[in-house]
């Protein structure tokens, strides 16, 4: 596909409750549990060197093992040639991409392949918080450490408070270092409309627990009966 705009509309702003991404989905329970618990998107790893990878073939073969009502695929994919990311097309159809690169890369991607693109962000303080441009959606995630191999994943959180007055007109949702337990605050803290987790849905890299998932997706939701969720909503 060449130069045409996305059609779909990607993103929670509609969504009557906080959203939530689990990602890093590797192996059927997993999906299962996060379809079945309520998440809003699934995200499949793109990138080899993440204990998280999957291969388009093996994304392919797990998304179509799965016999219920699929949440959105959120395809991530890392400093990714057109050529990559085409791969990955043909072989699994993804809602949304988000992208690792630079925001003009992530903007001819957008063009290139006419699917909602999610920029993920680097963010350390509130001087770091993008500004309003042609995305889908922003993932707000803290500066992976200096010695990390991945941009992402790393179970680094941000400071929450810098968001808290931040208004973007596109959406957006908040990632890195996020468990069951300080969902709720991150998500009263930060005002996030939606909420993005992997390591902390973990027994260890690339093995999501089923309950950590449920109790994830639980807490996220209550946490956004909260007068500041409901603002953001
Ligand atoms: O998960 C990975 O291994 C990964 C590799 C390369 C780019 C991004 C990656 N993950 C992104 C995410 O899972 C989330 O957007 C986010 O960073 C949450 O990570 P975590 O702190 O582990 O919850």
């Amino acid at each position: 596909m060449t130069g045409k705009e996305p059609e779909l509309s990607s993103y929670p702003a509609s969504l009557p409750h906080i959203g939530v991404k689990i990602c890093g989905v590797r192996d059927l329970e997993a999906l299962q549990v996060a379809a079945q618990a309520g998440a809003d998107w699934i995200g499949l790893v793109f990138f080899s060197r993440s204990p998280r990878y999957l291969t388009p073939t093996q994304a392919a073969a797990l998304v179509s093992s799965y016999k219920g009502s699929l949440p959105r695929l959120t395809g991530l994919f890392v400093k990714a040639s057109d050529e990559t990311i085409q791969t990955a097309l043909d072989e699994i159809d993804l809602d949304i991409l988000q992208i690792y690169d630079t925001p003009e890369r992530a903007q001819a991607i957008r063009q290139r392949f006419g699917k909602p693109v999610w920029l993920s962000c680097a963010v350390h303080t509130a001087d770091d918080l993008p500004a309003d441009a042609e995305f889908d959606g922003y993932v707000i995630e803290p500066r992976a450490p200096k010695n990390a191999a991945n941009p992402g994943g790393n179970g680094v959180a941000l400071n929450w408070s810098i968001l808290r007055h931040w208004r973007p007109t596109v959406p957006w949702m908040l990632a890195g270092g996020l468990t069951p337990e300080n969902v709720g605050p991150a998500i009263l803290q930060s005002g996030a409309p939606a909420v993005d987790v992997s390591s902390g849905v973990e027994t260890r890299p690339g093995e999501k627990s089923a309950e950590l998932i449920r109790n994830f997706v639980k807490n996220a939701r209550s946490a956004g009966h909260g007068p500041c969720a409901t603002i953001r909503n």
